[in-house]
């Protein structure tokens, strides 16, 4: 029937699921979280080596997605850079809304809430971080939410759109047949699911501004951000 997983796409999800759970940020700098002391400063640092480390995580996690390394260099670089701010808020949301050891996600959220974040884009990026964990995700939602992300075609200066959708499509609807299965209740979870996509482009346009207002106080980035944000 047409809601059943078949084998290989089983075998498919498994691969990408295995890839999200092996890809995390290391316990040395998550622990730092509850180290550190809390300024304004410090915070910022801390934020901009997690967010340093979560990017190396998240290059790893993407050549593992079948098909990814096989598309068009620039296109790859193009769907990287394209993504990385929405896997970044997307993984965020999950690990505030879920999995941190006790302790770690109020810590995280109060160097959020003060490293010179204005209050503008807190309330949006906040918001977000509810409407994720409302939703309940299991982690294969949250690995191929993650990879479906990653491969949007219509990112700035991707050149083979259709190349990045053949890829996109099989993960969308292991995706939905996900969704069926573990919310048999809720016919509508999957168009939930998708709309948060949505609610994550606008977080980009925050994004920008958030980069624009940091480094109009002369805040650093390490070269790995400056490159993907297209920064310095
Ligand atoms: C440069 C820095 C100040 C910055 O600029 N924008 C954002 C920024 C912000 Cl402030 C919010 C959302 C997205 C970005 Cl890029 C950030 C901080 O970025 C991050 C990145 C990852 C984050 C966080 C917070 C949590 N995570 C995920 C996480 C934390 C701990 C463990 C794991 C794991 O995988 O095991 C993952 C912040």
């Amino acid at each position: 029937e047409k809601a059943e997983i078949t084998k290989e796409q089983q075998a498919f999800m498994k691969v990408i699921v295995d890839s999200y759970n092996r890809h995390q940020i290391p316990q040395d700098v998550t622990k730092k979280l509850l180290q550190e002391q809390y300024s304004a400063e410090e915070n910022f640092i801390l934020l901009t080596e997690m967010a340093t480390s979560q990017v190396q995580v998240l290059v790893e996690f993407t050549k593992n997605i079948p098909g990814f390394l096989s598309l068009d260099h620039e296109d790859q670089i193009a769907l990287l850079k394209g993504s990385a701010v929405e896997a970044m808020f997307l993984r965020s949301a999950q690990v505030l809304s879920t999995k941190m050891p006790n302790g770690h996600t109020e810590v995280l959220e109060e160097r959020i809430r003060n490293s010179g974040i204005s209050e503008e884009f807190m309330t949006p990026m906040f918001n977000f971080y509810k409407s994720i964990g409302k939703l309940h995700m299991v982690q294969e939602e949250q690995a191929l939410l993650t990879a479906v992300t990653i491969l949007t075609p219509d990112r700035p200066f991707v050149k083979d759109h259709p190349a990045v959708e053949r890829l996109q499509e099989p993960m969308l609807e292991v995706l939905r047949k996900l969704c069926a299965l573990h919310h048999p209740r809720e016919p509508q979870y999957f168009a939930r699911l998708l709309g948060r996509l949505t609610e994550l482009r606008t977080l980009n346009h925050y994004h920008t501004e958030m980069l624009t207002s940091w480094r109009m106080n002369d805040q650093k980035f390490t070269p790995l951000l400056c490159e993907i944000w297209d920064v310095q």
